[in-house]
């Protein structure tokens, strides 16, 4: 991996997932955002291979900052303030995307699905023997969460990518929390508050029926 990215510390990234939560349980975008910025740098550091998948997160990170920055930026605290104005006032394309194509909705949505694939795929880098594949752990996750939204080209572009995945201890390594055994302790502690944000956003968008926006 290279060298610039040697900084990177995977629990720094995990933490701001922690950090999303307020009192009230709410997600709060900005730690939302902070987090996947951190994952897009870890991303970048796997080769140009992953660069179509990059640069697809980016644009929906910069989305969600031009809403959460923009004249209605009161209402993007929270991803529970987002939905409640956004589906409040209208700003949600239910059908096909028409009126409101980058509405923060549809657009976390994208990013929420890709959570999932990283709890599952973590959690399989956490509990898989020293010698599992990578390539096999990162395609049993993706297959159990974002492929069923990907077109055939997509998920054909992506299998291919997974094959040029670094081993397993090489992942572990690239987290820079010490050595593999401890990298496997902090996931241990982080995924929770991962899966906690996910459920919680989850159980949002099933009670608003936009789970499936266009
Ligand atoms: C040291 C270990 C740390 C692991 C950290 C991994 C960091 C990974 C960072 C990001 C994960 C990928 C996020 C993918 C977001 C995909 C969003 C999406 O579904 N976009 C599609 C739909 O959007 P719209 O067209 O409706 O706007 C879009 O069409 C897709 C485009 C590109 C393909 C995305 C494939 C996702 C594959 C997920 C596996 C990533 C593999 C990373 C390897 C570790």
């Amino acid at each position: 991996m290279a060298d610039s990215e040697s900084d990177f510390n995977l629990k720094v990234v995990l933490v701001s997932f922690k950090q999303c939560l307020n009192e009230a349980e709410e997600v709060q975008l900005d730690h939302y955002l902070a987090g996947w910025k951190g994952l897009i740098r870890f991303l970048n550091s796997l080769g140009a291979i992953f660069s179509f998948i990059s640069k697809d997160v980016v644009t929906k990170v910069q989305i969600m900052e031009g809403l959460c920055g923009g004249p209605g930026r009161e209402h993007y605290s929270t991803l529970q303030s987002m939905v409640a104005y956004e589906v409040g006032h209208k700003l949600v394309d239910l059908e096909r995307r028409a009126c409101h194509p980058d509405s923060g909705c549809r657009t976390v949505l994208r990013l929420h699905r890709a959570l999932r694939w990283l709890q599952l795929f973590l959690e399989g880098l956490r509990t898989s023997p020293e010698d599992a594949s990578t390539a096999t752990l990162c395609t049993e996750s993706y297959n159990a969460s974002l492929a069923a939204f990907h077109p055939w080209i997509v998920r054909r572009a992506v299998t291919v990518a997974f094959c040029t995945l670094p081993t397993r201890r090489a992942f572990l390594e690239a987290m820079n929390v010490g050595p593999p055994e401890k990298a496997v302790e902090m996931l241990g502690e982080a995924l929770p508050f991962i899966e906690r944000v996910y459920s919680i956003s989850q159980k949002l968008y099933a009670e608003h029926a936009l789970l499936g926006l266009p």
